[in-house]
């Protein structure tokens, strides 16, 4: 790769090939069928796709960045296990290394980056074979805010050339734009898209003030923007803790490439800087417009809010 690409543009197209890679490790890893679940906690499980994946992502992104903070979900996933080489991607992708990078992201260097990988996005569902919710998540954060990210869906469907391809990977660079799916207005009634494995009374009451004609009740955090970005949903609404920082840097990034925003459910954005502590703490509001975003936060009571900040 040319050293006269910026180091951003760089790694958003290390990470886009890195996640093809890892998304076929999620694949196969079904397709052997040994899932090898573990449970971390109260409906919080890891498998080993989640494993793999992550020390693919992170082996292939320190090989080239080596300097650079990177933060996966998973705790020790290799085990003193090597890494097979075929899992070491090194080429970006040639779409995204054309991108003319932002003038003020130019000069940015690695010690200005946080990675953080969530290796497989929409757990639960994998284990349950919800597999169109499964995503890999690479969220780019500079001086702590995300800049660019990458959202995988190992499991989409598509004909290409009129060949059968399975997977699709979603990026955007604020400021640059977005690639690998094509953008769609939001729908004309009001569409909620919310959680189908972490509810609790707070969520539910946060879906009820929204005066929504619909309510989809999906996996992931991942594959909740991508309804927005492809207009299947107008709003995101999550009012509870339980997403991390991996879940919501790189489809916060990728949302505000496309002209919308992700903040917490009171209406403040998130850091993304290392030492930040990584659970979302006060839940998760987003849309693909400022309009509709600003509709959601106007709808959400001050107790709400007051509940979710003091919890
Ligand atoms: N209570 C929780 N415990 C663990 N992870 C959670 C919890 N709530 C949300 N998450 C993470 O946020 C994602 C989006 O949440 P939801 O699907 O409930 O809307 C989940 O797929 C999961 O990420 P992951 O699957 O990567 O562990
Ligand atoms: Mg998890
Ligand atoms: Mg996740
Ligand atoms: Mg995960």
């Amino acid at each position: 790769m040319s050293a006269n690409i910026p180091l951003v543009v760089r790694l958003l197209a290390s990470s886009v090939s890195v996640a093809n890679r890892a998304g076929k490790i999620v694949r196969d890893v079904m397709s052997k069928g040994e899932l090898g679940i573990v449970e971390k906690g109260k409906d919080d499980y890891q498998t080993e796709a989640d494993r793999s994946a992550q020390r693919c992502i992170i082996a292939s992104l320190a090989a080239q960045y080596p300097t650079m903070t990177i933060i996966g979900e998973e705790d020790n996933p290799d085990n003193g296990q090597e890494i097979p080489s075929d899992w070491i991607v090194v080429e970006g992708d040639s779409e995204v290394l054309q991108l003319s990078c932002p003038h003020h992201l130019k000069g940015i260097q690695e010690k200005d980056i946080v990675v953080w990988v969530d290796p497989l996005d929409g757990t639960s569902e994998y284990t349950q074979g919800f597999l169109e919710h499964v995503t890999v998540l690479i969220g780019i954060s500079v001086n702590e805010e995300p800049v660019a990210g990458v959202i995988h869906q190992p499991y989409y469907k598509s004909m290409v050339d009129g060949e059968k391809r399975m997977g699709r990977t979603i990026w955007g660079l604020k400021e640059a734009g977005v690639g690998g799916f094509t953008p769609a207005p939001p729908p004309d009634s009001l569409i909620i898209t919310t959680t189908r494995s972490h509810s609790n009374p707070i969520v539910e009451k946060a879906l009820q003030v929204m005066d929504a004609s619909q309510i989809l009740r999906v996996g992931g955090a991942g594959y909740k923007v991508l309804q927005l970005l492809e207009g299947k949903a107008s709003v995101y609404v999550f009012a509870s803790a339980g997403c991390k920082k991996w879940d919501t840097c790189a489809p916060e990034a990728i949302l505000a490439a496309a002209g919308g925003k992700l903040t917490d459910i009171l209406g403040n954005f998130y850091k993304y800087g290392s030492s930040v502590t990584r659970p979302n703490k006060t839940g998760v509001l987003a849309a693909v417009n400022n309009e509709l975003y600003e509709y959601a936060l106007s709808r959400i009571p001050q107790e709400l809010k007051d509940a979710l900040a003091n919890k």
